[in-house]
């Protein structure tokens, strides 16, 4: 199996809904010119990361965003692993990620499963439950290389739902993200290499870069950790794109030298289950 080569576009996200877009087309174009296979995209990557512009800047399916998402797929033949949006639905609203594969067909839709509902003294406040609703589905699909799990941001705080989208077969999770200045130092790095770890895969997340003029201030420090939990790519803070190479054979090695997912207790533990 050769290698996966992957562009993360760790876009500065304005006021702008075209202007967004306009920049997510060029970067996405830039990555594909320099031969990735999957180009990802970060968080709300069409909408500045506030509830009060959820409602204001959501689609529904199928809509301004996900055609141009469908369309650079199939023109440029690549994957894309689009970030995330606001999703409206049936009245309500959704933080999504569609994914497309090389020929702009949907084959990936995850709705972000936990909220981020937080409140951390002298740090950060925010609560998406004012305006999002759950998700509740686990997202795991397949490409030409492997399986692929995708979740949002908060997601990935989660062992429970990293671990099923490794059982469902992932080889690679792929999260679109944008953690902040409280939590970004303290906790980005660990729970991107313990998640990697635990479950043996390659992790990617995406942040957008960090703009200090918007009231919420992206972590950037978009990543590529490997089955081994070690960061083998990292951005900065600023805008740009982050290129790595995955090796699926690497999966196959660790999996295969330390079988975490086969040393499972699973005879206890399902004694404990609720
Ligand atoms: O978990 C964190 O610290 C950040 C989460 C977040 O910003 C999000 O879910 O959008």
């Amino acid at each position: 199996m050769g290698k996966i080569r992957v562009g993360i576009c760790q876009m500065r996200v304005d006021l702008d809904k075209s202007s967004n877009l306009k920049k997510a087309d060029n970067m996405i174009r830039e990555a594909a010119a320099n031969g990735s296979d999957f180009v990802v995209l970060p968080e709300m990557f069409n909408c500045p990361y506030e509830n009060k512009y959820f409602p204001i800047f959501a689609e529904t399916y199928s809509g301004e965003t996900t055609r141009m998402l469908s369309n650079l797929a199939k023109e440029l033949g690549i994957y894309i692993i689009g970030g995330s949006i606001p999703e409206e639905d049936n009245g309500s609203i959704y933080n999504t990620s569609y994914s497309f594969d090389r020929g702009g067909k949907l084959i990936g839709k995850h709705r972000k499963m936990h909220l981020f509902d937080i409140d951390v003294e002298g740090g950060i406040r925010f609560k998406e439950s004012d305006t999002l609703e759950y998700g509740n589905n686990v997202t795991v699909f397949d490409t030409e290389f492997c399986k692929v799990g995708v979740a949002i941001c908060y997601d990935m705080r989660f062992p429970e739902l990293m671990r099923l989208m490794a059982l469902a077969g992932a080889e690679i999770i792929i999260v679109p993200a944008a953690f902040n200045m409280t939590t970004g130092p303290a906790h980005w790095h660990i729970t991107v290499r313990a998640r990697a770890l635990d479950n043996q895969v390659y992790f990617i997340a995406a942040s957008p870069s960090r703009d200090l003029d918007f009231t919420y201030h992206a972590y950037g420090h978009s990543c590529i950790v490997s089955p081994w939990g070690e960061i083998i790519k990292e951005a900065e803070e600023k805008e740009c794109i982050l290129y790595g190479e995955l090796d699926l054979d690497v999966v196959e090695k660790v999996r295969r030298e330390l079988p975490l997912l086969k040393h499972r207790r699973t005879d206890i533990y399902d004694v404990y289950k609720k």
